[in-house]
């Protein structure tokens, strides 16, 4: 189906809607003769086959209605026929909402559930909207069996290559069972086209503001954390091909900053000529803050400052760049191990535009004067009012963020806005997202605003994470230690004896921070989580250690059958992927929702269904693995016999494998 249906169900959808409205007209003008002639029945034949063919009239018309949304929300033609694996879910949704509408008429909406089934016994998916739906006709008070609803349902599913077979289950479960004809294909699709993400209706401009620390403090774990999180959400996007920008908003602009420029002038009087030699900023930062919290002087000094650098004054925009460069730089290590890309764009970037959006605010009537301040509130004394300028006439971090919406969606047109931060901000964005929405800068039509906010990492003590001696602890020491504890790991194993150096290298960095990436990530980001080496560096259960080890293995398949990737290029050719054994299939299901799980990640922007999923894709490999020869061999050790059909299962597992974990940020090696 293309635009011409569309049109077609468009035309008929207007016909219809005239006939109604002529209807509706005939119906008034009727009921109207009625009241005039009061002898009359109340209800006309006339009347009853007119308001009958109305009710009809608008069944339809939802029905058509209904086409033409599902018609305009499929991606193109041209999408699809690019695209590899089908979303089982939605093509299930899709087909079972058609049926229900066309078998329940008499509800406008009924509900349309499927959910995976959790026992084979019970299909692969299910659809169980005919208990919701006999209860909205008991509500009705009309009794209807669920189960004869669900029949109903079956009989208006038309064929489908995709469906096995369903079966009416219990209190009117309708078990639907996938054919492995289409399983096989579906995964075929893999070594065609190689493995593409489901399709997307539009390619949107999407932001994501993340990591974000801030100048001359620490960048601590709660700033790992939305690294790690942002940096992830931002791979899958654009594994999708939105256009995504990764913005680091940087907390490089505020008061702070006149106290480090008055310290900065008297420990380094000549600056503005020679690079100061700051070793450590946030020693620096501690001494600025002793003096300016204990000296009169010193402070007005600072004040000053602060004046001057947002004039733009030179010798003050030079001071602060130079303390810019120093944390920037300390930054960037962190950065570059992790290999995470992101784009500077801090608070200073607005200046300006809070000079403007301010004059904006106010001369619109949102501002309203208290104390000195000019705040903003989302509905007049309830909740928390925005801060826009303080008593002394300086911006907040509500006037920045304020100024950055709009930039991001007016300036930027970006569709969909992503923030990633602690928990703890989540009344912030709030606030921000609905003063953003009463100031007519948001629009929900035609944007998206998320804030993805994660719980507080603690210490193995479950107190908040800190070094022995309860300082917060050091990123790069972090990462140091991660890097030794993986090649102690290593060692353990004894795969410095197998392993060449550079590979032995390799699978450091990989494990080392593979391992504090996926720790973060397999758990639910909206809950506090227990930052420890030992659990993370364990080789069993759902580990970076555990999935890294497994992929090896499955790569190691192949390699063992002395098939290189050229030569499964051609395989693929010439055999499918083999879903014959019941763990063969068990897999290829697993697979197979390899779409629906990355769908459902847009949707809750909630990283640990992919680690669980992955988890799950190794242990159901290792079932089929432990059943399912791919290689046999004769007693000498010679190969007699591959099944090329399983080589190509194995192959499939692992390309998905390894695009969840180039999702995740981790790099899987090939040795390990
Ligand atoms: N647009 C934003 N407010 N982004 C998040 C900034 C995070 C802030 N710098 C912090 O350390 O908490």
């Amino acid at each position: 189906m293309g635009d011409n249906s569309i049109l077609e169900h468009a035309k008929e959808a207007d016909i219809a809607e005239k006939e109604i409205k002529y209807l509706k007209e005939q119906l008034v003008l009727l009921n109207k003769a009625i009241a005039e002639k009061s002898s009359a029945p109340l209800e006309s034949p006339e009347v009853t086959v007119l308001n009958t063919e109305n009710i009809k009239l608008k069944h339809r018309l939802s029905i058509l209605n209904r086409a033409i949304v599902a018609e305009t929300s499929k991606p193109s033609k041209k999408q699809t026929e690019s695209a590899g694996m089908m979303s089982i879910q939605d093509n299930l949704y899709e087909i079972f909402q058609q049926a229900i509408t066309e078998a329940i008429i008499d509800i406008t909406d009924p509900p349309i559930v499927i959910t995976l089934a959790n026992n084979v016994k019970f299909g692969d998916y299910q659809c169980n909207s005919a208990m919701p739906i006999a209860n909205i006709y008991k509500q009705l008070g009309k009794k209807v069996a669920p189960r004869d609803i669900a029949t109903k349902i079956i009989e208006k599913v038309p064929t489908n290559p995709m469906i096995e077979k369903l079966e009416i289950a219990g209190a009117g479960f309708i078990n639907i069972f996938i054919s492995r004809t289409y399983g096989m294909q579906n995964l075929n699709t893999i070594f065609e086209k190689g493995l593409q993400p489901p399709p997307i209706n539009k390619k949107l401009r999407v932001l994501v503001d993340f990591s974000s620390p801030n100048i001359a403090k620490e960048m601590h774990v709660g700033h790992l954390r939305s690294t790690i999180i942002g940096d992830s959400i931002s791979r899958l996007l654009e594994y999708f091909g939105h256009d995504v920008l990764r913005i680091n908003h940087l907390g490089d602009w505020g008061t702070q900053f006149g106290m480090l420029i008055a310290h900065l002038q008297d420990q380094f009087p000549n600056y503005l000529t020679q690079s100061p030699p700051i070793a450590d900023l946030q020693a620096f930062y501690k001494e600025s803050k002793a003096r300016f919290d204990s000296d009169a002087e010193f402070k007005k000094r600072a004040y000053a400052c602060v004046v001057k650098l947002q004039a733009f004054e030179p010798d003050y925009y030079k001071a602060w760049q130079l303390i810019c460069d120093v944390s920037r730089k300390e930054f960037q290590k962190i950065y570059d191990r992790m290999d995470i890309k992101i784009t500077e764009r801090g608070e200073s970037f607005y200046q300006d535009r809070m000079d403007k959006i301010v004059k904006e605010l106010e001369d619109n009537g949102f501002l309203e004067l208290d104390e000195g301040r000019k705040i903003m509130w989302v509905e007049q004394n309830v909740g928390i009012p925005l801060t826009i300028t303080k008593s002394d006439g300086g911006y907040t971090y509500d006037t920045s963020d304020m100024a950055a919406i709009k930039q991001r969606l007016v300036e930027e047109k970006c569709d969909w806005v992503i923030y990633v931060t602690d928990s703890g901000q989540a009344t912030h964005f709030d606030i921000i997202f609905k003063c953003a929405k009463r100031a007519g800068i948001v629009d929900y039509q035609k944007h998206r605003l998320d804030h993805v906010g994660f719980g507080v990492v603690l210490g193995e003590d479950k107190k908040k994470f800190k070094t022995r001696s309860g300082d917060t602890v050091r990123l790069i020491e972090l990462l140091d230690e991660g890097l030794k504890r993986a090649l102690d790991k290593l060692k353990e194993k004894e795969r410095d004896k197998v392993l060449t150096e550079d590979e032995l290298k390799l699978a450091q960095e990989s494990i080392a921070y593979g391992c504090i990436k996926y720790a973060d990530l397999s758990h639910n980001r909206n809950q506090e989580y227990v930052f420890s080496f030992d659990k993370m560096l364990e080789d069993k259960g759902n580990t970076a250690v555990y999935l890294l080890y497994a992929y090896t293995r499955i790569r190691s398949i192949a390699r063992n059958a002395n098939y290189t990737p050229e030569k499964i290029v051609n395989i693929a050719k010439i055999f499918s992927v083999s879903l014959e054994h019941e763990k063969e299939w068990k897999l290829g299901k697993v697979l197979l929702r390899f779409p629906d799980v990355l769908l459902k990640i847009t949707k809750d922007l909630c990283l640990h269904h992919l680690c669980e999923y992955l988890y799950e894709i190794a242990t159901t490999f290792t079932e089929f693995y432990d059943s399912c020869y791919c290689i046999e061999k004769d007693s000498s050790g010679d190969i007699i016999k591959v099944n090329n059909g399983r080589i190509l299962l194995a192959e499939a597992t692992a390309l998905i494998m390894h695009k969840c974990f180039d999702i995740l940020g981790l790099k899987p090696v090939s040795r390990m």
